[in-house]
């Protein structure tokens, strides 16, 4: 199904989270599809004349209600970032201020609840290779915004019912313009000198999923919802569905940007085990210090494993196809960020 199947609607919708990466672009779409526009977020990063911005902590259940009278959808697409290590925080933010948003749909008679979720949360650092949805939840996760991105699906997943639909998507290392994790990190590792090495052998393959596509899988489903409500209590995967090497995406990111690309080869147990030792000595300091360090036994998996999903599920359910190809989410991704782009890079002619 080509992207027409998306319609202009005008009903209210909220987008908790909205002044976010992911937030932000869903909010840009649905207003050009003509939906009455509201955001609820922590703070306020862009303005929009069609848009209502709230500042809000969904972890205040008050705050959440005052934006929800006659909404018909809500995207809950908040989070603390996801390269935090911050326990408490993941837990009031991501769980018990998932049960606020609960609540407040229920209370103010929402119809319809779209949570971005990830396709980590089936991830325990072992290979996974054409992941569908009948993967169990990871039982040892690897970090604590996994374990809190589990508990969030499992809370909004099992809330479905005849007077509130929800539905869980689950997107795949996400990329494009304004993305706060993935092109900013590389770029300051490189910056840094700490790219030259690839971990492990470097034929893991990975997903990796531009915004546009998330953000259409999204808009997709809140209006297939409409139509085939048997869809809602469903979690779906959504990737680019064009599997990578990670090392060469990887690669593509930091030549675009005006790096060399990683060429030597580091052992993968051996770089885990550092960052296991990493993250017992920030565990140990944690009462006197934060550290947020990039090594963790999460981030040297993701770089050493597969982990790539099908997405046949929300093909099949909701006609998800990718609208934007890797190569072409590859080049406007770079073209957006000149900033990171290395200032001491030999032109090449
Ligand atoms: N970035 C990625 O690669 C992936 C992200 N996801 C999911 O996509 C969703 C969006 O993530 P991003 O846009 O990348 O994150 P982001 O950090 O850019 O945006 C999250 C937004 O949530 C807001 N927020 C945080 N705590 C809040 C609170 N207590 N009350 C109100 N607002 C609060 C923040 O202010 C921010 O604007 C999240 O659910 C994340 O788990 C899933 C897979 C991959
Ligand atoms: C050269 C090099 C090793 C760069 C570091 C890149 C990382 C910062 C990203 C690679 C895979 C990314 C990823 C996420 C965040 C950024 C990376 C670790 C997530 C953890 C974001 C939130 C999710 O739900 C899952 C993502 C998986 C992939």
């Amino acid at each position: 199904m080509s992207v027409k199947a998306i319609k202009p609607d005008s009903k209210i919708v909220l987008v908790i989270g909205g002044s976010g990466f992911v937030g932000r672009h869903l909010v840009e779409k649905l207003c050009s599809l003509g939906y009455t526009v509201r955001v609820f977020d922590l703070r306020t990063t862009f303005e929009h004349e069609k848009v209502t911005f709230y500042n809000g902590d969904l972890c205040n259940k008050q705050d959440l209600l005052k934006c929800m009278d006659n909404v018909d959808t809500v995207f809950h697409c908040a989070t603390p970032s996801p390269l935090s290590n911050n326990k408490k925080v993941f837990l009031r933010v991501n769980v018990d201020g998932t049960k606020n948003v609960l609540d407040a749909c229920f209370e103010k008679g929402v119809k319809n609840l779209i949570l971005t979720s990830s396709a980590s949360v089936v991830y325990s650092g072992s290979n996974i290779e054409h992941g569908d949805e009948t993967l169990p939840y990871a039982k040892r996760p690897l970090d604590c915004y996994t374990q809190t991105k589990i508990q969030q699906e499992k809370l909004v997943l099992s809330a479905n019912s005849e007077s509130l639909k929800t539905i869980a998507l689950r997107p795949h290392g996400i990329f494009g313009p304004r993305d706060p994790h993935m092109l900013p990190t590389t770029a300051r590792l490189a910056a840094a000198g700490k790219t030259k090495f690839i971990i492990g052998k470097g034929i893991n393959k990975v997903d990796f999923t531009y915004i546009d596509n998330v953000v259409y899988a999204h808009v997709l489903a809140a209006q297939q919802l409409q139509q085939k409500p048997e869809i809602a209590g469903n979690a779906y995967n959504i990737t680019n569905n064009e599997p990578i090497l990670f090392w060469e995406f990887m690669s593509r990111l930091l030549k675009g940007l005006g790096y060399a690309a990683p060429k030597y080869h580091l052992p993968y147990y051996f770089i885990y085990f550092l960052a296991f030792l990493v993250q017992i000595f920030v565990f140990i300091v944690s009462p006197f210090k934060t550290i947020r360090p990039t090594l963790t036994t999460m981030t040297v998996a993701l770089a050493g494993t597969h982990h790539y999903y099908s997405c046949e599920k929300a093909a099949s359910e909701f006609n998800y196809s990718p609208v934007v190809k890797l190569e072409d989410a590859i080049e406007r991704t770079l073209q957006s960020v000149p900033e990171l782009h290395n200032k001491h890079a030999k032109k090449v002619k």
